[in-house]
């Protein structure tokens, strides 16, 4: 810039392409410095480039503004050690997703024993990890040494008083963020529930205890949403603003890609797709809104919210970009925080949205369309790698006599109990789908028929264990049966039409009695 600037002519009639290209590199200057901790440096290349901006604007370098020009921008250098010790030592935000790799611990307090090992083993079959306590003693002394995930706690005469109650309130109210909590009681007295949600209660059951839907309620409050972490990518072509962005969203253990070729722009969506894209205004060859534009003619990206991040502070500019595309403007300099917490808040968003778009909304798995899409994706892929992969279709037996026995909200309860302990057990790289009313689709990448099978077994035998509320508080079981269709590393690309071949097995093994896997 300071070699553009001593070349600028005295006294020019026209704007030379030099003044344009200078207010270019002010521009990002201005919004870049801030960022990276060097607020005046900021200021000082915004008040250069408001110089450079009324001298196109007027289409004419006076003498006076190349002056301004030229000093200002040798004397640039000298606000870079004028460094802002504010920003750069602004403590990142804590981690904004938590890795979840381990199995939740689950502290369950219930006086009668048999209750506790039946609560304790239906959460086992969850993959949950549980810790179990007759008495509150016992309890409060294990939560003094370590905190589970979460706690299921008994009220009443077995088990838990109100005096526990106000301990674990006090507890709670310690904690950065509260333990779920789900509390059971003899019966739904109104007391006890408003005692239940002082000590921050997320669910109150009464006996018997429905224990998958207990289940249910707990998975809930982990909100398997958060699990993941959410993915940004960032186009800008001063790469190391990018990578200063990237490395303040990897930090709180977001996933970050930049996009460095705009002309890799779709191909790097398809391949990363991003939750948040954000977006630069000013680039050489292509604008950011122009960019914005290209993304939203294809509707798959529909819901990716585009952020512009950018040092232009006019309304109307603003205005003119976000009409061709784009959803808001972040305004550069930003600080550390605000970056992660517009981002954070955005990507939740979009998230949930597409969320309860895909997803069945009884059992929150991907619905019909969106899991056989899912299969021909893994099919292909398995092809591809010469991998094996396996297709499973899952139907619950008899599930016509359960919803006329019961009801249909039972057999709703039943339906989600299978979904949550589908979801549990099988891997994060297998996918699942509610297929049908009851029936259930998966596959199951790198994974050979026999392994499938096993896995399949084990599950089937997890939910014939399980018990249900019925109709009148009686309690039942049920079964399910599956169908696998499989390629191995042999056939992997001859295998055609998995889901006609997992459907024909899933006939069979209805046909031989249910409560059975044929692959
Ligand atoms: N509760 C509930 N029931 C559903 C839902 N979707 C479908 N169903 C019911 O599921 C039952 C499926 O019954 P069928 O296809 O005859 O099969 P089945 O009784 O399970 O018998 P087999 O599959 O042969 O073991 C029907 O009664 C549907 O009304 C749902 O979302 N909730």
């Amino acid at each position: 810039m300071q070699l553009a600037a001593d070349q600028l002519p005295i006294d020019a009639d026209t704007v030379p392409e030099d003044v344009i290209s200078l207010r270019n590199g002010l521009h990002k200057l201005a919004g870049s410095a801030g960022t990276f901790g060097f607020t005046d440096l900021g200021l000082q290349a915004r008040k250069l480039e408001q110089v450079a901006k009324n001298c196109i604007s007027q289409n004419y370098l006076d003498p006076a503004s190349r002056q301004r020009l030229v000093r200002g921008i040798h004397a640039l250098p000298h606000w870079l050690f004028d460094i802002d010790d504010e920003q750069p030592s602004e403590r990142i935000v804590s981690p904004l997703t938590e890795p979840l790799s381990r199995s939740k611990l689950i502290a369950i307090l219930e006086t009668d024993k048999m209750l506790l090992a039946a609560t304790s083993q239906t959460l086992n079959s969850f993959g949950y990890q549980t810790q179990g306590f007759t008495t509150f003693k016992t309890l409060r002394e294990a939560l003094k040494q370590t905190l589970p995930d979460a706690l299921v706690v008994a009220v009443g005469q077995k088990g838990i008083d109100r005096a526990g109650l106000d301990y674990l309130a006090g507890l709670q109210s310690q904690l950065e963020s509260p333990l779920p909590l789900i509390v059971i009681s003899e019966d739904d007295n109104f007391a006890d529930q408003i005692q239940a949600v002082r000590a921050g209660a997320q669910g109150f059951f009464t006996r018997p205890v429905d224990l998958p839907a207990l289940e249910n309620r707990l998975e809930g409050c982990f909100n398997s949403l958060q699990n993941e972490p959410f993915r940004v990518l960032i186009v800008d072509d001063d790469l190391d603003l990018a990578r200063r962005f990237e490395a303040v969203l990897s930090s709180a253990g977001m996933l970050a890609e930049v996009v460095i070729e705009p002309t890799q722009l779709l191909q790097q969506l398809a391949h990363f797709t991003p939750e948040v894209v954000l977006m630069d205004v000013n680039m050489p060859e292509y604008s950011g809104p122009e960019l914005a534009q290209v993304i939203r003619l294809n509707d798959d990206w529909l819901r990716v919210p585009i952020l512009y991040i950018s040092a232009e502070t006019d309304a109307t500019r603003q205005m003119q970009a976000l009409m061709k595309a784009g959803d808001d403007f972040i305004t550069k300099p930003i600080s550390d925080n605000a970056l992660l917490t517009t981002v954070y808040s955005r990507a939740q968003r979009a998230r949930r949205v597409s969320h309860a778009l895909a997803r069945d909304s009884l059992t929150g798995l991907l619905k019909h369309a969106d899991i056989k899409e899912q299969v021909a994706i893994e099919m292909e892929r398995a092809a591809r790698m010469r991998r094996p992969a396996s297709v499973a279709m899952i139907d619950i037996d008899h599930f016509k006599s359960v919803n006329d026995q019961h009801g249909h909200a039972v057999g709703d309860n039943v339906i989600r109990a299978l979904a949550n302990l589908l979801r549990q057990r099988l891997r994060k790289i297998d996918r699942l789908g509610r297929y049908g009313g009851e029936e259930f689709l998966a596959v199951l990448p790198d994974c050979d028929a026999a392994d499938a099978k096993a896995i399949l077994d084990e599950i089937r035998s997890a939910f014939h264990d399980l018990y249900f509320t019925g109709a009148a508080g009686s309690s039942f079981q049920c079964s399910f049966s599956a169908g696998i269709s499989a390629c191995n590393q042999q056939s992997a690309w001859q295998i055609v039409e998995p889901l006609e071949k997992a459907d024909a097995h899933l006939y069979k093994a209805k046909k031989d009695g249910r409560n059975r896997v044929v692959a």
